[in-house]
């Protein structure tokens, strides 16, 4: 049987084919010509005074379903931004996760600090849209690409002003580490079973190279996860659900911060 990430990245490919015939990747190519520079995540995770979360606007998710199916970007974001959160993550995938670029769009509007756009990327044409509709930096997810693959596209970020975050979840995705790296991502969550466990990240983090920011993602609902995290060694902190499952995530992102 095929897994959850299988099934995702197969629908990516056939939905990056439509929108090359809507769209082509030479008009992207001209549009991103005039946009700002980037907003710097790494410098934003490392201001001291900020708390170095990322935090998530999801509407739904592979696992758990709806989560909070109608949240407004602008009041959650914003929420996120004024209680201290270092970059706000966007869930761009329509299929699965109920997010869109326009969420993605409007997040950007209000926001000073960096927006990272959340989706599956297995393609250049991607790349280019992710700094077309105004994101900071992107995710790659090693378990979906190959060595090569993880170069190219993170190459190509950098090429046209974009950071970016590499998502692993096992010693053997490090070989794919790369120069143009700017931030590891280590899922607590294994996307093929769903099951967290924030000691193998911590296993994992010992093997990193030096100079990266390190960010531990997925699972995380108490403040004291947090601390035991930070005094491992991660610098950042990726959390959506904990805050979305509320009516106001603003508010239960600013109640968790101040148990930090
Ligand atoms: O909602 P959580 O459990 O706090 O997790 C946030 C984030 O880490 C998770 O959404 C995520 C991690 N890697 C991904 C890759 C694709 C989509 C989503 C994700």
């Amino acid at each position: 049987m095929k897994n959850i990430l299988n099934q995702i990245v197969e629908q990516k490919r056939i939905e990056v084919q439509q929108k090359k015939q809507v769209q082509s990747i030479e008009y992207l190519k001209q549009s991103i010509h005039f946009l700002n520079p980037v907003r710097s995540a790494k410098a934003s995770v490392l201001d001291e005074s900020k708390t170095g979360i990322i935090a998530e606007f999801k509407r739904k998710s592979p696992s758990k379903g709806f989560i909070n199916e109608n949240a407004k970007v602008e009041d959650v974001v914003l929420g996120y931004e004024q209680f201290g959160a270092s970059v706000v993550s966007v869930l761009t995938d329509e299929n699965f996760f109920g997010g869109s670029i326009k969420d993605l769009q409007q997040a950007n509007e209000v926001l000073s600090i960096p927006v990272l756009r959340k989706d599956f990327i297995v393609d250049a044409y991607q790349v280019y849209e992710t700094k077309a509709i105004g994101a900071d930096l992107m995710l790659l997810i090693a378990e979906c690409l190959t060595k090569d693959e993880v170069h190219d596209l993170a190459k190509l970020a950098k090429e046209i002003g974009l950071e970016v975050l590499l998502e692993i979840h096992s010693e053997d995705q490090l070989e794919k580490v790369n120069e143009y790296i700017d931030l590891i991502g280590i899922n607590n969550r294994n996307l093929k079973t769903f099951e967290v466990d924030t000691e193998k990240s911590k296993q994992i983090l010992k093997q990193l190279p030096e100079d990266l920011i390190k960010v531990a993602e997925s699972g995380i609902s108490d403040p004291e996860v947090v601390k035991d995290l930070k005094a491992a060694g991660f610098q950042s902190f990726l959390i959506g659900e904990n805050f979305m499952k509320n009516e106001n995530p603003g508010k239960a992102f600013q109640e968790f911060v101040n148990q930090l």
